[in-house]
C-alpha cells in the first residue's frame, strides 16, 4: 500500500479533497498544492516509483519463497485505492493476502488507518490478512541510509564533517498523538540512533516536516526552524538532510526538502546535501521482506 499522487493536474483537487477527509480545500490551498507540484516538475515521480518499488518487492520476495505471491496496489488517497486492491483479489479467488505500506515507522494516524482499511475490506470477502507494521529497525534498511549518509558527508571535505549537522526527519503529525502514546514518535528518534550509532556518525539532529494547514499544533521542530536554530547556535557549515520517514524522491522530498530546506541553507550560507532515497534499493526492499516473513 502507499500515499497516491496525482496523476494529472485534473487530479489534484479531488485527492487533496480525499486527504482532506471529503472537505474540499479552499482556492487559496488548492492554488498552493498546484503551485508546488509545478515547481517539481509538474507532477510527481511518486505514481511510477510506487510501481517499480512494488515490482521489485514482488521480485525480490518471490526469489526467495516456496509460496508464488500475486502483487495488487492499493492507494490511500487515489485510485487504485486500497478497497479497489482487496476486491480485485477476492475476484482473482486469493484467500490468504500479506499487506506492507511503503513507509517505515509506524502511527495509528498513518500506517494504521492503511492496515485497517485493508482489514476491514478483506473481511467482507472473507480473505484472511496479515499486516507489516514497521520495518525501521531492520538491519537492511540502516545498512541502505549508513551508505546513503557516507555518500553525502563525501562530498564534504573532511576537514569540515565536525561542523556538518545531520537531520533526520520524517512527515510531521498532530502533536496530540503524543497523548496517546502512539509510538511515531520514539520510532524516528530510535531510527536516528540507531544510524548515528551504525554510522559512527555527529551532530544528529531529529527534525520534522510537511506539516498540515491546520490550527493545531503538529510535532516539531519543524526541519527549516532547525535549520535556522542550529546555524544560529554552532554555526554548521553543511547541512545533510536524512528525510527517512520517506521512501523515494516525491514532493515532500523534491520540494519540503530540496527546495524549502535549500533556501534556509542558501540564505545561512551553509551547504545543502540529500543523498538518493530508497527507491528500489535491494537493501530497502529487503527490510520489508524480513518483515513480511515474520508475519
Ligand atoms: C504521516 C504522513 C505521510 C508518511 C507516511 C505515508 O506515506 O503514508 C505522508 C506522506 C505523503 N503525503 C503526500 C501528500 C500530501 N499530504 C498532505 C497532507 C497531509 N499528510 C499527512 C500525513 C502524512 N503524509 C497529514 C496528517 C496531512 C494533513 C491532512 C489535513 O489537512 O488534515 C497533502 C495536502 C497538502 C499539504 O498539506 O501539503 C498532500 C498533497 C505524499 C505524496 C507526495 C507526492 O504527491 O509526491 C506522501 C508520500
Ligand atoms: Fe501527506
Amino acid at each position: 500500500m502507499a500515499y497516491g499522487t496525482p496523476y494529472k493536474e485534473e487530479d489534484i483537487e479531488p485527492y487533496y479533497t480525499h486527504i482532506r477527509h471529503g472537505r474540499p480545500p479552499s482556492e487559496e490551498a488548492l492554488q498552493d498544492l498546484k503551485d508546488r507540484y509545478e515547481a517539481i516538475g509538474g507532477i510527481s515521480p511518486l505514481a511510477d516509483t510506487t510501481e517499480r518499488q512494488a515490482e521489485a518487492l514482488l521480485q525480490q520476495y518471490n526469489s526467495k519463497s516456496e509460496d508464488e505471491y500475486q502483487l495488487y496496489i492499493g492507494l490511500k488517497h487515489i485510485d487504485p485505492f486500497i478497497e479497489d486492491a482487496v476486491k480485485q483479489m477476492s475476484e482473482d479467488g486469493i484467500k490468504e493476502a500479506e499487506s506492507v505500506v511503503l513507509a517505515p515507522h509506524y502511527s495509528n494516524f498513518s500506517v494504521g488507518t492503511y492496515n485497517q482499511r485493508a482489514q476491514e475490506e478483506c473481511e467482507k470477502y472473507g480473505i484472511e490478512l496479515k499486516s507489516v507494521e514497521s520495518f525501521y529497525d531492520e538491519q537492511p534498511f540502516l545498512d541502505f541510509w549508513t551508505e546513503a549518509v557516507k555518500s553525502s558527508l563525501s562530498e564534504i571535505d573532511e576537514a569540515e564533517h565536525g561542523e556538518t549537522a545531520i537531520i533526520v526527519s520524517a512527515h510531521s503529525l498532530p502533536e496530540k498523538i503524543k497523548e496517546q502514546n502512539d509510538p511515531y514518535p520514539g520510532q524516528l528518534e530510535e531510527t536516528a540512533q540507531l544510524l548515528k550509532e551504525q554510522a559512527d556518525l555527529q551532530n544528529v539532529f531529529v527534525g520534522w516536516q510537511s506539516e498540515g494547514n491546520t490550527p493545531e499544533p503538529w510535532l516539531g521542530p519543524d526541519v527549516q526552524d532547525l535549520t535556522r536554530d542550529l546555524y544560529n547556535e554552532h554555526g554548521f557549515k553543511h547541512f545533510i538532510y536524512l528525510p527517512l520517514g520517506f521512501v523515494c524522491e516525491h514532493l515532500e522530498v523534491l520540494y519540503d526538502n530540496d527546495y524549502e530546506c535549500k533556501v534556509v541553507c542558501d540564505e545561512v550560507g551553509a551547504g545543502y546535501h540529500r543523498p538518493t532515497m530508497p527507491n528500489t534499493d535491494e537493501r530497502f526492499i529487503q527490510a520489508m521482506i524480513n518483515q513480511l516473513e515474520r508475519l
